[in-house]
């Protein structure tokens, strides 16, 4: 591998250090070089081998001793030998410019390179040297004025902090439209003489983070920054004063290490943790720069200290890097990343200019005169610049409106893009199974729950639900403001239209009851007209409005279909009930069946009854709509064909039954044969009848399911289009001086960590908390539902907490929602499961899960106390994956026909400050009333 040759020095202009003039921007390469150390007494006693040796000024050359020949060649502005001094590191590498500064350009040196290499050693000496030389020249310049000004600060642990007043804590880093990124409340001393530096230097060395580590006694664990502003004024003969402004950046960076290496642990740990990423971000931005065009995107914002070198960077300043090397040959990789990183950053232009201070008597004259003519134009407008200006502003709004249109396009684009991508990952996640697309458990736990304090939600530490409730705010309102309220209304007719055929289907299933009962005349006759009742009022509604497809859609659009959905949510509601009322009608049905068999079974030997409530036989359209993944097309309807078709073709059931007598006479059959055979037709009929009402039970509950998700759908919609509304007041609510707000994969470990904790706070449905966990991974597109649901769950906990401070003589008995109520539901929920342990999961996996889970080998109700063990660790993330695979197992989501898709978990917006009562945890599994 060789690097790339030196740019030959004429290639770079250096034009500041004898024209400080002009404000006209200079391009210049980064000036790289590279300090070879001796071999440490460390590595001399572990008989390390010397690897790399400069052959020249400029080049490199790594020889393994054990090889003969030279692997890899670099060359770089200079290369400096272990027998180098520090003096002549500083002459020849840094000190043209550090000096520019004098000249008012900014300028910056940093060491770079792997932990011991000889950074801050190399620094100290660049910072005496570079100190006494600033010194040595005001002293030569008397005829100037010099302003000197000191400020240090150290990030550790991805903190700011003021080396010149530790008090002040971590500090907050502020974009500044000129300047651009500064440090709140840094002190800025004003040095009196080089003695107050030097003491202010050492004062910074005292105070900055340093510890032992394997490789080093004395290791910086935090990157120093010590900025020295200089301001210099000459009086020129005219008698105008000219004035400079520049700093100059001395960094100590510190070193990149590798674990195995440092023997880190705890706290060391966790430092080179924070080190290497930083590092990693100055690498990325420093390879960006050396080969992408300067207005492509570079990661400044990605750590701290790449924001605070910005100008360093690729920007106004004059840059010297400095890369220190171990020679030994136990280092050889960590030397080669570091000569990769100087290879890159000898790409790297820098446009400094020289800054002047503009004198303030002449600005104020400047304004003064332009305040002047401004006034005088409005007090006799000029009638030819008043139409310019109209002009202007009409060539603005034309472009304004353009580009509007255009960024409409484009988030009608960037959507688009995103549901194939949407479409593409589920397409992916079918294909891979739900068990690997989960993040990996180990992960998860370090990300959500490294260093946290005990269970409860409330002991999340102040700050930091304060920054998660910022970065939430920043993330509703990027995800509300690039909807597009054409998708919105189109969204609203698809569930109009969902609305529609779930209305159909209700018919359907209320006619098909409506015969069975009027056929048989069973059941109470108020059963039977309740259910004509119904029907008839079920056809009589319709859906208002129409169904067209929505070709264009804008907030007008939207208002109406605000109020177009508020009525019809009158119209859902009122679907519910009666939904509600045909599963109490059923529920009479199937309690008036029962009494009815067993009037039959007593009264069975005197005159032999006739028939039986509800047949098969009877349910031609009952293949038709019991269709749905849940609805329980049982095996005991299936037992019951088998059965049928052993019989004698001709045979009516009943008939037989009933002229089973007068056969008798004819036949060989002994009666006691022919009573079991009829007791068992009796039983066979009795439990196809019972089946059958089940199915329509589950049938009529999965209808109530969707009506609720639809409802829960739309009143998403509607808040959304509200928001939509509200949106340009919250942008200007938002703090604009905030850091920016959490990367998103962080984000949403938190906020799914905060999410797991309240279901378990708020007693949440199992089935809910799976369809959930299971579906929202992470992607961005997560954001919305991941906020609503934390709303949600926010608004709740908050109310049961209320509920619990509240008076009983207030709250009633029961009150609808209390915490009792969702926990005898959970309970019912976990009965629910435990029923479907046996045939939903494999003997084998049973076995391998009662294992896991430690459940007693011998013992009553294992499949119970297996569901019991179910979402009932939420700090610990292997149950709450664990958990959602066997439940999904469970409820078959996976093995459901129809498509689980994120947008049926769409909740509505609850916000804390809204007191409407709780109505209990409306969702799936409440509305299946397991
Ligand atoms: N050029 C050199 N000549 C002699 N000794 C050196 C040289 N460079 C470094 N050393 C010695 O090596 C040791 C490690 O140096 P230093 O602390 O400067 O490394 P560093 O790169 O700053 O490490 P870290 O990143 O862990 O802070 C020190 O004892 C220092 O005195």
């Amino acid at each position: 591998m060789s690097g790339a040759a030196a740019t030959p020095l004429t290639k770079i202009r250096r034009a500041f250090s004898s024209t400080p003039g002009g404000q006209k921007a200079c391009e210049e390469k980064i000036r790289v070089t590279v300090r070879i150390r001796p071999l440490s007494r460390r590595e001399q006693a572990l008989y390390d081998l010397i690897a790399w040796e400069s052959v020249d000024f400029n080049t490199i050359i790594y020889k393994n001793p054990n090889q003969e020949r030279s692997a890899a060649t670099y060359v770089f502005d200079r290369v400096f030998d272990t027998s180098c001094s520090t003096q002549r590191v500083y002459e020849e590498g840094a000190k043209d410019v550090a000096l520019s500064a004098l000249k008012g350009i900014n300028s910056t040196i940093f060491a770079y390179g792997q932990t011991s290499s000889g950074k801050t050693y190399t620094m100290r000496g660049i910072t005496e040297n570079a100190v006494k030389d600033i010194y040595k020249h005001i002293e030569e310049n008397p005829d100037k004025q010099f302003v000197l000004k000191m400020s240090a600060l150290e990030i550790y642990n991805e903190n700011v902090h003021d080396l010149l007043n530790l008090e002040s804590g971590s500090l907050r880093l502020l974009d500044d439209p000129e300047k651009g990124t500064i440090v709140d409340k840094l002190i800025e001393e004003i040095v009196k003489d080089s003695q107050h530096l030097q003491q202010l230097i050492s004062i910074c060395e005292a105070q900055r983070q340093v510890g032992e580590t394997a490789l080093n006694d004395k290791s910086s664990r935090s990157h120093q920054i010590i900025r020295l502003t200089i301001q210099s004024s000459l009086r020129e003969n005219s008698g105008r004063m000219k004035s400079f402004i520049a700093s100059l950046n001395l960094v100590d960076l510190a070193g990149s290490e590798r674990a195995s290496q440092t023997n880190a642990g705890g706290i060391r740990l966790k430092e080179g943790s924070h080190i290497n990423r930083s590092l990693l971000t100055l690498m990325n931005v420093i390879r960006k720069l050396s080969v992408e065009k300067r207005s492509a995107h570079i990661p400044y914002r990605d750590s701290k200290l790449t924001r605070i070198l910005q100008h360093s960077l690729g920007g106004n300043a004059r840059t010297a890097i400095i890369c220190t090397v171990s020679p030994a040959l136990s280092h050889v990789e960590q030397t080669k990343n570091t000569l990769s990183f100087a290879t890159s950053a000898r790409e790297v232009t820098n446009r400094a200019q020289v800054n002047m201070v503009e004198p303030e008597k002449r600005l104020v004259k400047h304004l003064q005169k332009e305040v002047a003519r401004l006034e005088a134009e409005l007090q006799c407008p000029d009638v030819s610049s008043t139409s310019d200006l109209r002009d202007l502003l009409r060539e603005k709004d034309v472009k304004i409106e353009e580009m509007e249109k255009e960024m409409k396009e484009l988030k009608r684009q960037r959507d688009l893009a995103q549901s194939q991508l949407e479409s593409e990952r589920k397409a992916r996640k079918e294909l891979k199974g739900l068990d690997q697309e989960g993040p990996s458990d180990h992960v998860v736990r370090r990300l959500a729950f490294e260093g946290e304090p005990a269970l409860s939600v409330r002991s999340t530490p102040a700050n930091s639900r304060l920054r998660s409730t910022a970065a939430r705010k920043a993330i509703l309102r990027q995800s509300i403001t690039s909807t597009d309220p054409s998708l919105l209304v189109s969204e609203i007719r698809k569930l109009d239209e969902r609305q529609r055929q779930i209305e159909e289907e209700a018919t359907r299933v209320l006619e098909i009851l409506h015969k069975e009962v009027a056929s048989h005349r069973i059941g109470s006759q108020e059963a039977a007209e309740n259910i004509a009742k119904l029907l008839s009022e079920i056809k009589d509604m319709k859906v208002a409005g129409s169904f067209q497809e929505v070709v264009t859609a804008d907030k007008a659009n939207l208002q109406e279909e605000i109020i177009r959905l508020n009525s019809h949510e009158n119209g859902i509601m009122s679907l519910e009930r009666k939904l509600e009322n045909v599963q109490e009608s059923i529920d009479k049905l199937v309690s008036a069946f029962q009494m009815t068999a067993e009037e039959s079974s007593e009264s069975r030997s005197l005159k032999k009854k006739k028939g039986f409530p509800i047949s098969l036989s009877n349910s031609p359209n009952m293949h038709n709509i019991i269709r749905a993944p849940c609805s329980p097309l049982s095996s005991s309807r299936r037992a019951m064909e088998h059965q049928t078709e052993n019989m004698d073709p001709n045979n009516n059931m009943f008939v037989s039954y009933k002229e089973s007598p007068s056969r008798s006479h004819g036949t060989a059959t002994p009666k006691q044969s022919r009573s079991i055979n009829v007791k068992k037709m009796e039983r066979m009929f009795r439990n196809a009848a019972e089946e059958n009402i089940r199915s329509i039970k589950a049938y009529v509950t999965e209808l109530k399911e969707r009506v609720a998700k639809l409802q829960y759908q739309k009143q998403l919609l509607v808040c959304q289009v509200l928001e939509l509304e509200k949106n340009e007041s919250a942008l200007d609510e938002a703090d604009m001086t905030d850091q920016s707000p959490m990367p998103w994969p962080l984000l949403f470990e938190d906020q799914r960590k905060q999410i797991i904790m309240l279901w378990h706070l708020c007693h949440v449905p199992l089935i809910h908390r799976t369809q959930f966990y299971l579906l929202f991974q992470g992607d961005p597109s997560d954001q919305i539902y991941m906020e609503v649901e934390l709303r949600r769950l926010t608004w709740l906990e908050q109310h049961f907490a209320e509920l619990g401070n509240a008076s009983p003589a207030l709250l009633g008995d029961d009150p609808a929602g209390s915490v009792s109520s969702c926990i005898r539901a959970l309970k019912q929920e976990r009965e629910y499961l435990a029923k479907r342990v046996s045939s939903k999961l494999t003997a084998e996996e049973r076995e391998r899960l009662y294992e896991k889970w430690e459940i007693p080998p011998v013992g009553k109700q294992r499949r119970l106390q297996l569901v019991n063990k179910l979402w009932t660790d939420p700090l610990n993330m292997e149950n709450v994956q664990e958990s959602a695979e066997v439940v999904a197992k469970l409820v078959g989501f996976c093995e459901s026909g129809e498509q689980v898709s994120k947008e049926m978990f769409q909740l509505n917006f609850v916000s804390p400050n809204d007191k409407k009562p709780w109505t209990g945890w409306n969702l799936i599994s409440n509305l299946l009333h397991l």
